[in-house]
């Protein structure tokens, strides 16, 4: 093995969870897509959900949409990591293939919300990256929902009213981003995910590169997780 291979060895490490949740409207789908585009190393986890289309999303991209019936049979089959119900309507993240290939270094996006972020938790907390986005005013996300013309005036007001028991979980997140200016928010939103990449724990060729450089085994507390 030559020095370059030991090094990208050393390199190797299990993919992130990367969770962007947020109050209905504070900008947590256009930080994802911004996201999506400038990084190709992460894959957005499409979610599957019994509510219908907005204008331009598109099912397998945007999420997969399914009746009710599709999604009761999915909940049987335990097709799903995480499920919830959100604004009337229930939202999963299918299982597919995501275990085996986090073990592979592939990392994930995931547009879900703090229910779904505690499942997560609960269920795979190592691999978990938590960050809440909170719209710089109460006003200006009501202004945002209704500038995205996208749902009617009564779904606006539902997740208007919803807002404050949204945010209430705020807390639960490793970071928190006020989205005030898109541009400085994805900024800082990215620089977590490039920060958190390199975490020692997630790093699972590290033990035999140190081992190599100090000589001896590195002490197990260190040992990152496989
Ligand atoms: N920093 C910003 N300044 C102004 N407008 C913004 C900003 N961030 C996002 N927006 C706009 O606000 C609207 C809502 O954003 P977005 O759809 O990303 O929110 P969301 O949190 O994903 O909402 P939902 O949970 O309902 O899907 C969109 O029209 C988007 O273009
Ligand atoms: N727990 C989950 N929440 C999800 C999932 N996919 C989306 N969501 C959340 O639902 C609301 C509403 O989304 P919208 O697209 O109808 O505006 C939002 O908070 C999403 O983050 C999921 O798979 N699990």
């Amino acid at each position: 093995m030559t020095a370059s291979d030991t090094q990208s060895e050393a390199l190797k490490r299990r993919g992130l969870m990367f969770v962007l949740s947020s109050p209905s409207g504070a900008g947590k789908t256009t930080i994802s897509r911004m996201l999506l585009e400038a990084d190709e190393a992460i894959k957005l986890s499409v979610s599957v959900t019994t509510r219908s289309p907005r204008p331009g999303e598109r099912d397998g991209v945007h999420y997969h949409f399914v009746d009710d019936a599709t999604f009761d049979r999915m909940v049987e089959e335990d097709d799903f990591y995480e499920w919830a119900h959100v604004f009337g309507h229930r939202y999963g993240t299918p299982k597919g293939h995501i275990r085996s290939a986090l073990k592979d270094g592939q990392d994930f996006l995931f547009d879900i919300d703090w229910q779904g972020t505690q499942q997560l938790y609960q269920k795979d907390r190592q691999d978990v990256v938590s960050v809440f986005i909170l719209p710089p005013s109460i006003a200006e996300l009501r202004r945002r929902l209704e500038a995205r013309a996208q749902d009617n005036p009564a779904v606006i007001q539902s997740r208007m009213d919803r807002a404050r028991a949204e945010i209430s979980h705020w807390a639960e997140y490793e970071y928190v981003v006020i989205n005030d200016d898109v541009d400085e928010c994805f900024r800082k939103v990215r620089e977590i995910l490039h920060a958190e990449r390199m975490e020692r724990t997630r790093q699972t060729g590290l033990i035999p590169f140190v081992r190599e450089l100090m000589g001896t085994d590195p002490s197990p507390q260190v040992a990152p997780s496989i």
